[in-house]
């Protein structure tokens, strides 16, 4: 069996006596995208940036591409892309030398002009980047993730400021490189993207992991039963059901008729997100081990 790109176990990260990480175990296998979730402070960036090199563990092990992160030299560092959180582009080149300047660093480095097309910025490649919009400047950090060719890449909430066309044109830049086999790492907050984008993902609250499966099994069953919404005597009606047509014949029996506005569908990720960080953090359960890694699929 091939070792996975990311190995990652019982990490974890303290910032004084705070617990930023508090045991984190996955693994991302190689040609996967992989989705971390979480609300703000949950754990997400710092867990990122271990696994970048750029943050030292507090404890656990991590192998990311063969080799600890936190003493890897620059030959694995040349198999990685990093699109941090907050951008970081000084703004005096343009696009075109910014991205040349960067694709001089690796080996072998996608084509520039073809990276500037496939984020979206062939008007603006000879435009220098402070002049650039903010959702601009973000396209050009993904640029300047993906020029390396990278083995690997991380994505910290990519796509903040893009517009609805931007995010599309993402969301293709993103598919491409997954046929061309690239590992994925990828946070975001926006739960139409992630199973638009992810195979797996994990949802993270307060340093530990609650969840974590293929993105349409997340949560469980229970989580993902069906929703039948009508509206009757002029208010929205709602009712989770296994059954949803048989619901639905025995509604329009008792309202004489087609139930207005009726749906079936159903919940979104969003909603199952909202319910599972909703519950209460292990560690405010008394009495309740947490376990070291969760089966795939399960929560607690
Ligand atoms: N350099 C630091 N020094 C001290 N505390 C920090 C530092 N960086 C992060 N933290 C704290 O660690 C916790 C986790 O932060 P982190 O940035 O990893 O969360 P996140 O899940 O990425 O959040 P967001 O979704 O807002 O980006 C937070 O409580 C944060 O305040």
């Amino acid at each position: 069996m091939t070792e996975p790109a990311v190995r990652v176990r019982d990490l974890r990260k303290s910032y004084g006596d705070r617990m930023a990480v508090a045991g984190l175990t996955f693994d991302i296998e190689r040609g996967e995208t992989f989705a971390l979730l979480g609300p703000n402070g949950a754990g997400k960036s710092t867990t990122i940036e271990i696994l970048e090199g750029y943050r030292h563990r507090t404890a656990g092990d991590v192998s990311v591409l063969g080799a600890d992160p936190g003493s890897a030299d620059r030959r694995w560092r040349e198999r990685i892309g990093i699109v941090l959180q907050t951008a970081g582009q000084a703004g005096v080149f343009t696009v075109r030398e910014q991205l040349r300047q960067f694709a001089g660093y690796y080996p072998r480095p996608r084509d520039v002009d073809e990276v500037i097309a496939a984020v979206g910025l062939t008007a603006q490649a000879g435009t220098r980047i402070a002049k650039l919009s903010g959702g601009q400047q973000r396209r050009v950090d993904v640029a300047l993730g993906i020029i390396g060719r990278p083995e690997l890449l991380f994505l910290d909430e990519p796509t903040t400021g893009f517009d609805p066309q931007a995010r599309r044109v993402f969301w293709e830049l993103i598919r491409s490189l997954q046929r061309d086999g690239t590992t994925i790492l990828l946070t975001t907050h926006d739960l139409d993207e992630a199973p638009q984008l992810a195979g797996r993902v994990a949802v993270v609250t307060h340093g530990t992991l609650c969840a974590i499966g293929p993105v349409d099994r997340i949560g469980g069953d229970d989580a993902r039963i069906p929703l039948v919404t009508w509206t009757e005597a002029g208010a929205r009606r709602e009712q989770r059901t296994t059954e949803p047509l048989t619901f639905a014949s025995a509604l329009a029996a008792r309202l004489g008729g087609e139930p207005k506005d009726l749906q079936i569908r159903r919940p979104t990720l969003e909603e199952i997100y909202l319910g599972l960080v909703a519950a209460p953090a292990a560690s405010d359960l008394a009495g309740v081990a947490t376990p070291a890694g969760l089966d795939e699929s399960s929560h607690s």
